[in-house]
C-alpha cells in the first residue's frame, strides 16, 4: 500500500482513507511482519558465518576479538546506511550489538570444543 503525501508538508494525506485508518495499519503492520522477519533469517545467516569464523579462528588460536576489522565493518555499515538515508546512531547501536553478540557466541562456542 502506497501512502499519498501533501506536498507543502509532507503529512499524509487523511481524506484518501475514507475516514478508515484500520485496514492501512493493518497492512502496514503486515509490512513490517514480513520485514521483521526477513530481518531474523538474514541474522541468523550471519551468525551461521560468525561460527564457522569462530572455528577458524579456534583452529588457528586466533583471538576471538578483531578491532580492526570491526572498524571496517562498521565503516562499511555506516558508508550503506548513509546511502540509504538510515541513521547513523541505529546503524552504530545495530552494529555493534550484532558484534557483541557474535564475539559472546564465538568465545562460548570455543570454550565448548
Ligand atoms: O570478522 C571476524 O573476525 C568476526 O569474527 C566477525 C565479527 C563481526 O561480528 O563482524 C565479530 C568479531 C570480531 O571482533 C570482528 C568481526
Amino acid at each position: 500500500m502506497a501512502l499519498s503525501y501533501e506536498s507543502d508538508t509532507k503529512l499524509p494525506i487523511k481524506h484518501s482513507y475514507d475516514g478508515d485508518y484500520s485496514n492501512a495499519l493493518a497492512e502496514l503492520r503486515s509490512g513490517i511482519n514480513q520485514i521483521d522477519e526477513q530481518l531474523i533469517n538474514l541474522i541468523a545467516d550471519r551468525f551461521i558465518k560468525i561460527s564457522e569464523v569462530g572455528d577458524l579462528k579456534a583452529i588457528f588460536h586466533l583471538p576471538v576479538e578483531d578491532l580492526q576489522r570491526e572498524h571496517l565493518v562498521l565503516e562499511r555499515a555506516l558508508a550503506h546506511a548513509k546511502k540509504n538515508g538510515l541513521s547513523e546512531f541505529l546503524t552504530r547501536d545495530l552494529m555493534n550489538v550484532l558484534m557483541k553478540h557474535s564475539k559472546a557466541a564465538q568465545a562460548k562456542r570455543i570454550r565448548g570444543l
